[in-house]
Formats: C-alpha cells, sequence, structure tokens
C-alpha cells in the first residue's frame, strides 16, 4: 500500500499495492489499509480519500484465496470479523472514502468498493463476487450492502451466477457516479470530485456521512430525528455562520479544518 498528496494536500490517495496477485487482500494489507484510512481520517488535515489498486488489471481480486486456504471454519469465522470490521471502520471513516476502480473488483475487492462514500470508474472496471463458483460467499458484507446499492433482484443474480458488472453498467445502476473515464483520466477525476468536497464544510459533510450511514436502517421517523439533530448542531455552529456570511458577502468561504 502507498500514500499520496497530489496537488491538494487536503486529499489522500491510498493505493493497494500487491501487483503480483491483482491487488488481492490478505490480512496484512487489509489491516495496513484500515489502520491508513483511520489516520487520515483523524488527522485534521485530510479532508477526503482517493482509494484505488495499483496496475492496470484490478482494483482488487479479493480476499487472499492462499491465506483463505489455511483457515478452518472457526478460524475463518475469528478472522472474518475481524476483516470485516476493518471495512466497517473504512465506512465510518469520518472524511469521504472515493473509490477509484481501475479495474477488475472481485469478492473482497469489490465489497471494499461497497464499503466507500462512492465511485468512479474506468472504462476497464468491472465488478464481480464469484464466491459461490469457489463454493464460499461473500464474507466482508457484500450480501449485506450490495442489495442496498443494486436491489435484491441484481444483488442475487451477481452473487448467484457470479456474473460481472462491467462500468457502463454500474453507472447505470449507481455503484458508479459518473460516466466510465479513460483508464489514464481515472484518478484525476476522482481526484476532481474529492477537491470539489475540499471547498465545503468538512464539519457538514462528516455529520452527511453520519447521517446517511446510522440513518440507513432505522424507520424513517427515527432517521429524520436523527438528521435534525445534526442538522441543528450545523446552524448553530461556526461552519455555517462562516458559510452563510461568505455567501451574503459574495466571496468564498474558508473553512477550519476538521476538529
Ligand atoms: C483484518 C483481518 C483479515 C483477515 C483475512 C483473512 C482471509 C480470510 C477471510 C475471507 C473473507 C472472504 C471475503 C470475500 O468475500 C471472499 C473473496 O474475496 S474470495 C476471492 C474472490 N476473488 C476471485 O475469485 C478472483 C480470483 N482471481 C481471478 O479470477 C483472476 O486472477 C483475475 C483477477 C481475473 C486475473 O486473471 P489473470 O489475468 O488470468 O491472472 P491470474 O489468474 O493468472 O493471476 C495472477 C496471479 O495472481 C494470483 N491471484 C489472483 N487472484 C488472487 C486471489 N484473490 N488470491 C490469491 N492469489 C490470487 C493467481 O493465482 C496468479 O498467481 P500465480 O499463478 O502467478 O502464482
Amino acid at each position: 500500500m502507498t500514500v499520496g498528496r497530489p496537488g491538494d494536500a487536503a486529499v489522500a490517495v491510498v493505493r493497494i499495492e500487491r501487483p503480483q496477485v491483482h491487488n488481492a487482500l490478505n490480512a496484512a494489507l487489509l489491516r495496513a489499509l484500515g489502520d491508513e484510512i483511520a489516520a487520515l481520517g483523524a488527522d485534521g488535515r485530510t479532508r477526503a480519500i482517493v482509494l484505488t489498486g495499483s496496475g492496470q488489471k484490478a482494483f482488487s481480486a479479493g480476499a487472499d484465496l492462499d491465506e483463505l486456504a489455511t483457515l478452518d471454519a472457526e478460524a475463518a469465522h475469528v478472522v472474518m470479523r475481524a476483516g470485516q470490521e476493518v471495512i466497517r471502520r473504512i465506512e465510518r471513516s469520518p472524511v469521504p472514502v472515493i473509490a477509484a476502480v481501475n479495474g477488475l473488483a472481485l469478492g473482497g475487492g469489490f465489497e471494499l468498493v461497497l464499503a466507500c462514500s462512492f465511485a468512479v470508474v474506468s472504462r476497464r472496471a468491472a465488478f464481480g463476487l464469484p464466491e459461490s463458483g469457489l463454493g464460499l460467499i461473500p464474507g466482508y458484507g457484500g450480501t449485506q450492502r450490495l442489495a442496498k446499492v443494486v436491489g435484491p433482484y441484481v444483488a442475487r443474480h451477481v452473487m448467484l451466477t457470479g456474473e460481472r458488472i462491467d462500468a457502463e453498467r454500474a453507472y447505470q445502476l449507481g455503484l458508479a457516479v459518473t460516466p466510465p473515464t479513460e483508464p489514464d483520466e481515472l484518478l484525476a477525476a476522482a481526484l476532481g470530485i474529492a477537491e470539489t468536497i475540499t471547498a465545503r464544510g468538512p464539519e457538514a459533510c462528516r455529520a452527511i456521512l453520519d447521517a446517511v450511514d446510522r440513518g440507513r436502517d432505522m424507520p424513517l421517523d427515527a432517521g429524520l430525528a436523527l438528521e435534525t439533530g445534526l442538522a441543528a448542531l450545523a446552524i448553530g455552529g461556526s461552519e455555517s455562520t462562516e458559510g452563510v456570511a461568505a455567501f451574503k458577502e459574495k466571496r468564498a468561504p474558508k473553512f477550519e479544518g476538521l476538529a
């Protein structure tokens, strides 16, 4: 894994680096990813994170099958929960984690994307959950998160057939928020979105991520109550004082970093 800060210092690029196995996620790499993203989210300087894969072929080929093959059911249960917790920690990042899907995102690689804030794709991207063809099932949240994005029908089809979703269909399904880019334009597209976000209120962005995450499984009235509490804090906070003043004075707001 490598971390870089091209251009805007408020944006960090985290690159999954195991090119010899198409960026397959072993325990060490997944833990390192989780630790790095957590550290960036807490450093008070980083306002957005771009997560991408090294090389041309894959974002990530999923869990490391060599490592997985060493496990019995009891050991697998323990390590898989640990893996899920790492991915859940990434999902709960206080700063947006933008997946820049440069190639195949299969199995745990796709599940990692599903835990990001949103994704942009190159035309080389494709998503799949091939586990059933290996006698496995998704174990990093795919059975729970995919249907929330594409609906249960498409989710079942993807998991039962192992069929891949190509970049264009990913955009149509909402798995990607912009149309597929040329491969050499993907990072710039992701960084462009990240830099847009860094010009907006950091506390407001953190509250939006929190409200969507915590509210998604709540009954509507409970979610609305959650939203009201967070929105009231925003209205009473210094960030909106600066944001509204900047609007009235017809200037760009100058927001402080994350508290
Ligand atoms: C914090 C604690 C965490 C603890 C984790 C413990 C692990 C156990 C937990 C499991 C959790 C499960 C979660 C998940 O839902 C399950 C999965 O992700 S299962 C894996 C799903 N992925 C796949 O099935 C994809 C497998 N790969 C491919 O289909 C192809 O490689 C490809 C990506 C389509 C590319 O094809 P090719 O271009 O032909 O390249 P090769 O196939 O020849 O690959 C080159 C080389 O890389 C090796 N490799 C590829 N993918 C993996 C992989 N996922 N794991 C290990 N190795 C992989 C491949 O074997 C080749 O090796 P070589 O033959 O050169 O030695």
